[in-house]
């Protein structure tokens, strides 16, 4: 079976009330190729979950940004995976690099928490990537496979798992990766899972590349073997996202 394209906007911290509207009508009017093809997420902050839910074409979903890593309950400020389960959320992303950089978020907690998103019935897109500094000491590859094997250490069906590779160094900085340098860590990823998760899983894990996507520069990465889909940040908040959904391409 092929893998099927997959594109999430992650909407980030950003959006009023209107705006979010806005950027559903635009979603809602694009002609794009159909849910054969591509799958089409966003992810807007906790608080507009409900309203673009509710406004959203019924062949795009949504995703949350994070949730809490065990059962809901006395955690101030944290949203469980329950209450998304409950609202009938389908999506979550863990372990995106702001959270891991900025909140502390180690591999191992990451793990936990896809872990437990998913035995809530939850589907995960499972961010991992390297820093500057760890790609000029020539570490990226260990490093992805690091926060790979603290997800792998906690899972055992990958089934509801995307894999997000996107390096920090090419997030919100316009310094997208060269598609090269995408299919090499991509191609080593799904190595890596072939090693040491399976064979099967190494065919039909998704891996999608996130970090500084744009309108203009998504054709030439998803014409590569293995390039799965995308996780746009900055781009899925305007008119473009839906030139990057179209670039989706059909996968073995
Ligand atoms: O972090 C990202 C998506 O999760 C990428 O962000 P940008 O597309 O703004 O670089």
């Amino acid at each position: 079976m092929g893998r099927k394209f997959f594109v999430g906007g992650n909407w980030k911290c950003n959006g009023t009330n209107e705006e979010v509207k806005k950027i559903v009508t635009t979603l809602n009017e694009a002609q794009v190729p159909g849910e054969h093809i591509v799958e089409v997420v966003v992810s807007p902050p906790f608080v507009f979950l409900p309203l673009v839910k509710s406004l959203l074409r019924p062949d795009f979903h949504v995703a949350a940004q994070n949730c809490w890593v065990r059962k809901g309950g006395a955690f101030t400020g944290e949203v469980s995976a329950e209450m998304l389960v409950n609202l009938g959320v389908p999506w979550v992303i863990l372990g995106h690099s702001e959270r891991r950089q900025l909140l502390n978020e180690s591999n191992e907690f990451v793990g936990d928490k896809v872990a437990y998103a998913l035995s809530q019935g939850l589907k995960v897109i499972a961010c991992v990537g390297e820093t500057l500094e760890q790609r000029e000491a020539g570490s990226t590859v260990a490093v992805v496979a690091e926060q790979t094997k603290a997800i792998a250490a906690k899972v055992s069906n990958w089934d509801n798992i995307v894999l997000a590779y996107e390096p920090v160094w090419a997030i919100g900085t316009g310094k997208v990766a060269t598609p090269a340098q995408a299919q090499e860590v991509h191609a080593e990823l799904r190595k890596w899972i072939h090693s040491n998760v399976s064979a099967e899983v190494a065919s039909s894990v998704r891996i999608i590349y996130g970090g500084s996507v744009n309108g203009a520069n998504c054709k030439e990465l998803a014409g590569q073997p293995d390039v799965d889909g995308f996780l746009v940040g900055g781009a899925s908040l305007k008119p473009e996202f839906v030139d990057i959904i179209k670039s989706a391409t059909v996968k073995n």
